[in-house]
């Protein structure tokens, strides 16, 4: 997956395929709210998973039971294809775990 920032059509179109994030900046963001709190926490878990194996890695804010992932490639400084694969992801965890 490239680090090489995506163009500002490439990111409305991968954000046309992820309606859960919105943009804010150079990073996107999904809020979602859990079942309970150690739902929030197996989310998490996964998440930390996922985010090892693509060498990528979240942002996560976790408040009882909601969570807000921010997602942004800091050495390209911006958006790039490992964001909206992982944004992906996030999505297929979230559907599964919750
Ligand atoms: C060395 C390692 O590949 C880098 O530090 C990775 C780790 N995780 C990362 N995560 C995110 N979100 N952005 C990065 O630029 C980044 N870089």
């Amino acid at each position: 997956m490239s680090r090489t920032r995506l163009t500002e059509d490439e990111i409305t179109a991968a954000l046309a395929a992820l309606p859960a994030w919105h943009r804010e900046g150079e990073s996107i963001v999904r809020t979602a709210e859990t079942a309970s709190f150690p739902t929030a926490i197996r989310v998490v878990d996964t998440v930390a998973v996922a985010a090892e194996e693509l060498d990528h890695h979240p942002d996560i804010d976790i408040r009882w039971r909601t969570l807000r992932f921010v997602l942004s490639t800091h050495s390209a400084g911006g958006l790039t294809g490992l964001d909206t694969a992982l944004a992906a992801r996030i999505d297929e965890m979230l559907r599964t775990v919750s």
